[in-house]
């Protein structure tokens, strides 16, 4: 690791116990000393003046030297003062010290971090070092807030929807009192709007809202509610640069804010699948810390009309109808799914189309991959684009989605599939912790089409069960997967159903089995069951970082094992 010049260094007590406090640009640490190389207690320790060297204690644990931590200047969320009679001078928050200690440490500080808790969890820790010297603590609390100040990463001011009928309707709740303290204890000035109406966070980004003064769009609520978000947003955009959203060729104009998810949905799988769990707190701190995370946007045209944005799920067959049961059934909250589900698979309805597909024959990843996309993943960063040695730009070009129809052939499948189902991203959600396409990636311009054909109940139902389980969903006879760049797809009716119509037998035809299924698209039913879909790559960013791996994960849980 490169050294990094030290700003500040200093002996400070810590919980009665004398720790070696050092800060550079990168990393804050305390390594406790050692009882026989403590100074006298009382004694005044000022910032020491020699050169320095990356602390050999971040190595270890707890050991002869005592126990060591160190933060990642990036992840402290803030620090304050307290006053020398024991409260804070920020927040009120009344902290009281032990009588000992204010006679030899009067001052203290208080720095509150990220820490990593299991499963992606993250929380917000506080330390407090006590100083023998005020100005010493007021040179610390000053240098630490400078180092904040210079991360232009992070958002200063928010623009924050929340719905209060998402999920089990605790949207306000979770937000008043798990993620409005921690905005303000890292300084972050919101305007909050309660929705009264569904589209109404939509509505109002696309017309009314003042975007300049906001750092990022926060919502409150479901996958749902992060739709209309990107609704509103991709819309400005557009607006913004003239572009014609009802072409399905046009190049689409990403959009600059970033957007934040904090989970009080029903399936929360964008904020699963971006940051590794369905948590308000740890959504919350992502956006603290400035995190950014570009993601693929499917746009979804009728007969060369704009229909709806797609991000996570567009779902033919078995999910359109587990979507469209479920409708009527809000009231159930996110047992909705389950009940619906059920019911769906009990029915066991097979849909006949023409689905055609132009292949991301160009790509690094495939959807049989092993590797997954992660924190910093290698094939999002190059757009999913293979680096070749003719074009070594090519990786740095997002690819247009009109630019793709000439890279290879369509391929055309004609068939009766259970489900058609379009993955842009992992889908991963408390209900399968690998998802729908386990290897698709948040933003390599790609979508995995996953036809599902006609088969057995008890295959089908193997196959939904793999979604849980360690085996491969797509290892099935009846089970095809492609990575693609556009697809359309075009309904037709059964020959069996045409013949019993023909037969003068319609009614009881569609009721035994409907011709069309509906589009599922991120939780929205689609008006139309004819569409074309074509990935826009990078289109939107988020505050997250991508799933980060257990092992980074771990060691960062425990520094000392770096
Ligand atoms: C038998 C167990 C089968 C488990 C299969 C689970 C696969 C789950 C993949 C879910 C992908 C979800 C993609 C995200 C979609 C969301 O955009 C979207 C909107 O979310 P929001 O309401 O939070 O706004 N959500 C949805 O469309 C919900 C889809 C959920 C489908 C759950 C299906 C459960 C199936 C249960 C079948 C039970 C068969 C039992 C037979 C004995
Ligand atoms: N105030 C509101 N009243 C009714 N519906 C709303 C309101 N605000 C948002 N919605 C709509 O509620 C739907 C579901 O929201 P979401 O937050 O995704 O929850 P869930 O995950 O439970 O579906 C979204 O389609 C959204 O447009
Ligand atoms: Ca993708």
């Amino acid at each position: 690791m490169e050294k990094q010049p030290r700003l500040l260094a200093s002996q400070l007590l810590l919980k009665n116990r004398v720790f070696e406090v050092l800060l550079n640009r990168v990393i804050l640490t305390w390594k406790e000393i050692p009882a026989n190389k403590k100074r006298v207690s009382g004694s005044i320790h000022h910032p020491f003046k020699v050169g320095f060297c990356f602390p050999k204690f971040l190595h270890r644990g707890k050991g002869e030297s005592g126990t060591s931590h160190s933060v990642s200047v990036s992840e402290i969320l803030a620090v304050r003062e307290l006053d020398v009679d024991g409260g804070t001078k920020d927040d009120g928050r009344w902290q009281k010290m032990p009588q000992k200690l204010t006679e030899a440490y009067p001052y203290a500080f208080t720095v509150s971090y990220v820490e990593r808790v299991r499963q992606h969890r993250w929380r917000c820790s506080d330390v407090t070092f006590h100083c023998p010297e005020g100005a010493l603590c007021q040179q610390w609390v000053q240098t630490i807030r400078e180092q904040l100040a210079a991360l232009t990463s992070r958002p200063k001011h928010l623009l924050v929807y929340i719905n209060p009928y998402g999920g089990k309707q605790q949207g306000k709740r979770i937000y008043e009192q798990k993620v409005a303290p921690l905005f303000a204890c890292a300084s972050i000035s919101t305007d909050v709007i309660v929705t009264e109406h569904a589209n109404h966070a939509r509505d109002h980004l696309r017309t009314e809202a003042e975007l300049k003064q906001y750092d990022g769009v926060v919502c409150v609520g479901g996958d749902g509610m992060f739709s209309e978000i990107v609704h509103g947003l991709v819309f400005r955009a557009q607006k913004d640069n003239g572009v014609d959203q009802n072409s399905p060729e046009e190049k689409l104009v990403p959009c600059t804010l970033r957007i934040g998810i904090i989970p009080a949905g029903s399936t929360d799988c964008i904020c699963y699948a971006t940051v590794g769990i369905n948590d308000p707190v740890t959504s919350a701190l992502h956006i603290i810390v400035g995190d950014s995370q570009p993601m693929d946007v499917c746009s979804v045209h009728h007969n060369n009309t704009f229909l709806r944005y797609s991000v996570s799920l567009l779902g033919y067959g078995f999910y359109g109808d587990v979507l469209a049961d479920s409708v009527r059934k809000r009231w159930m909250g996110p047992a909705r799914y389950d009940f619906s589900g059920f019911k769906t698979f009990l029915t066991h309805h097979h849909y006949e189309g023409v689905v055609s597909f132009l292949p991301a024959t160009d790509t690094l990843g495939t959807p049989g991959d092993q590797t997954r996309c992660r924190a910093g993943c290698f094939i999002c960063q190059h757009d999913g684009q293979l680096y070749t040695e003719d074009s070594p730009e090519k990786c740095k070009t997002a690819p247009d989605v009109s630019d793709s129809e000439n890279e290879g052939g369509w391929g055309v499948i004609r068939g009766k599939f259970l489900a058609i189902n379009a993955a842009s991203m992992s889908c991963a959600c408390p209900r399968s912790p690998k998802g729908l396409s386990p290897a698709a990636h948040l933003a390599d311009g790609t979508t995995d089409l996953i036809l599902v054909r006609k088969c057995s109940r008890f295959n089908f139902l193997r196959h939904l069960l793999r979604h849980t389980s360690k085996d491969d969903q797509f290892d099935m006879t009846f089970v095809e997967v492609h990575r693609v760049r556009r697809f359309r797809f075009t309904p037709c009716q059964n020959d069996s159903e045409l013949d019993l119509r023909e037969n003068g037998k319609q009614l009881f035809s569609q009721i035994c089995h409907p011709a069309y299924s509906s589009w599922n698209c991120d939780g929205e039913i689609l008006p139309h069951a004819a569409i074309e879909v074509g990935v826009h790559c990078q289109l939107i960013k988020l505050f997250a970082r991508g799933i980060e791996e257990q092992s980074l994960f771990e060691d960062l849980a425990h520094p000392c094992a770096l």
